[in-house]
């Protein structure tokens, strides 16, 4: 992953030069390093796809030494005499030093300091883990195989699951170690992908404190499981059962790295609890002898269910209700019939099933069309005093007790001066609930979004909460001209709060252009946060454009405990 590319070049590599000179760029660009704007393009990509960088970046401990492997000791532990590359299927003892975005153990190998990337390693545990990938001999990945000594803030996790399901997965280390480590990963990719000094005694730190999340289980109003014909449990492949499974259907989450094997889940503890007595239910029916259903196969395009969405909201009474959406790959809703009666008979949360249909091949779970089995087409949510409708494809933010204070931390960035008279822009607005939260101590809110659902959404929403001065507008921001901003006036505050590849380099010239007095910045991927922050506040060399803002604020929220995803809320003003 790229991002975790940048993790190992920020804290390894970069410290050294940065610290010795702190105007100097924590990257340098060498015949064999490329630029840093290249690899920042190469993040953007990469973050998107989701795919590992295979930039060339010299980390420490990186030579041209020839492995010598000199034998095993009693653990089966290569030793070795020089530095080396480990090779693949080599087993190592390592100590995890600290955790990388995306939650992976960042560990060195103590005879070269070669930089070994382990998923569910801790901070501080001493474990064995088998070389599975070298990434063009920058780094490697490493597959833990048994811990020797844990780290002190070890917990039992709670989940069965959380061991093999890829939403967890620091479940096992207790919570202020986990905020410590997501407060760490957002300081050091300011400092050195934002290219922000570390100040020095005395002077104003712009790194907030993290502000952790009271809920810890039980958080989230959305889940996406799936269905697919080759089920995985634990141990499978271990024990040699695999092929037993191969052919077995199952409802559950995809087992990290694997497209087409999904675990079975019953009872997930980050869902709402009645969106978990919702999933028993379907667990319960869809497999049932008498029901006609199958799971889409994703080797042979055939099969019916695709994926099942389940939603909790509130009503206006804060009462909680529940959306169900089954995503098929074409529309029969006599099969889907005798699930939905189920359903509605044992559930009364529940004011909202419906179907998308998504004939493509892909994993997406939007679809083409939508068709409502039960209830309305959207539920609603409540979220600083207004009362917004969400339907089956629209963003709404996924903790709603953080989101709570998310926004609350945005209205005092925006420290708006109370006469009425600003005007908002609210960029990637999904719903709108950002702008219509601000609208009334604001003259007008802009809101701009590409879903068309969404934008739907956010006027609908804007109507029902009595808000007339808000107006949202459908558009592609990667797609944008130099006409945009014909639409409205300029504004005095910019918030932005773009997806996890960040803003487009299009957009970052406008808001060069656009000189607003203040951007809130928000974000849920610190490394495009970090990196757009650098060309706002240092500009954009290669479009020739000096920097404007000047960074004021970041602060880091967890919004999603026992995941290593981070939200950071940052402020930049004008310079
Ligand atoms: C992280 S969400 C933020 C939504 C909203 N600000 C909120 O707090 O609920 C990002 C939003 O950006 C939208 N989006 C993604 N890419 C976009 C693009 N290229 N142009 C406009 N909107 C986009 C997504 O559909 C999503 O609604």
């Amino acid at each position: 992953m790229a991002c975790n590319v940048l993790h190992v070049l920020g804290r390894y590599c970069a410290p050294t030069a940065f610290h010795s000179n702190p105007k100097r760029l924590p990257f340098t660009t060498t015949t064999h390093t490329p630029s840093v704007h290249h690899f920042r393009r190469q993040l953007s990509v990469a973050t998107e796809a989701e795919e590992d960088s295979e930039v060339h970046i010299p980390i420490a401990g990186e030579d041209k030494h020839i492995p010598t492997t000199t034998g095993k000791n009693n653990l089966g532990v290569e030793s070795h005499k020089k530095s080396f590359y480990p090779r693949k299927n080599q087993v190592v003892e390592l100590v995890c030093e600290s955790l990388a975005y995306k939650g992976k153990g960042i560990c060195k190998i103590a005879e070269s300091g070669f930089v070994v990337m382990c998923d569910r390693a801790l901070p501080g545990e001493r474990f064995l883990g088998r070389i599975t990938r070298m990434k063009k001999g920058r780094f490697a990945e490493v597959k833990k195989l048994n811990t020797i000594s844990p780290h002190n803030d070890s917990v039992v996790a709670p989940c069965e699951h959380a061991a093999d399901c890829g939403g967890c997965k620091t479940q096992n280390l207790a919570y202020h170690a986990q905020v410590w480590a997501k407060e760490q990963q957002v300081r050091d990719l300011i400092i050195h992908i934002g290219r922000f000094p570390i100040l020095g005694p005395g002077s104003v730190d712009y790194m907030k404190p993290i502000l952790p999340c009271d809920v810890q289980f039980y958080y989230r109003n959305k889940m996406e499981f799936s269905f697919g014909t080759k089920s995985w449990r634990p141990g499978d492949v271990v024990q040699g059962h695999d092929s037993l499974y191969a052919n077995k259907s199952a409802l559950g989450l995809h087992v990290p790295g694997c497209f087409d094997k999904i675990l079975p889940i019953n009872n997930c503890l980050l869902q709402h609890k009645i969106a978990n007595q919702v999933l028993a239910i379907v667990q319960d029916c869809w497999q049932h002898p008498a029901s006609n259903v199958s799971a889409y196969d994703v080797h042979t395009h055939s099969g019916f269910l695709k994926h099942l969405t389940l939603r909790a909201g509130r009503d206006q009474k804060g009462l909680p209700t529940l959306m169900v959406n089954f995503v098929t790959s074409s529309y029969k809703p006599e099969l889907l019939q005798p699930i939905v009666w189920k359903i509605i008979d044992n559930i009364p949360e529940v004011v909202s099933i419906v179907n998308n249909i998504n004939t493509s091949v892909g994993n997406t779970s939007i679809g083409e069309e939508e068709y409502i089995l039960h209830g309305n087409s959207t539920i609603t949510e409540c979220l600083r005093g207004l009362v917004f409708e969400i339907s089956a494809n629209s963003f709404f933010q996924t903790n709603t007790y953080q989101a709570e204070k998310l926004y609350q931390l945005i209205e005092e960035a925006a420290n708006l001066r109370g006469d009425g008279s600003e005007i908002v822009l609210d960029l990637f607005c999904g719903t709108g609930t950002i702008g219509l939260t601000l609208a009334k101590k604001v003259k007008n809110v802009y809101g701009y979004e590409v879903v068309p659902q969404a934008v739907a959404d956010a006027r609908r929403n804007a109507e029902r909460n009595d808000i007339q001065n808000a107006k949202f507008i459908e558009g592609d921001l990667n797609k944008i001209g130099d006409d945009f901003g014909n639409e409205f006036p300029c504004p005095d505050i910019v918030i932005t709060d773009p997806n996890r590849p960040g803003m487009h380099t299009k957009l970052i010239r406008f808001l060069l252009k656009l000189r607003a007095s203040r951007i809130i910045y928000v974000s849920c991927n610190p490394a495009t946060c970090a990196r757009d922050l650098d060309y706002l506040c240092h500009g954009l060399p290669e479009s020739n454009m000096p920097g404007a803002y000047q960074l004021k604020g970041v602060q880091p929220v967890d919004m999603f405990p026992h995941t290593p995803h981070i939200e950071c809320v940052c402020l930049l003003e004008l310079c």
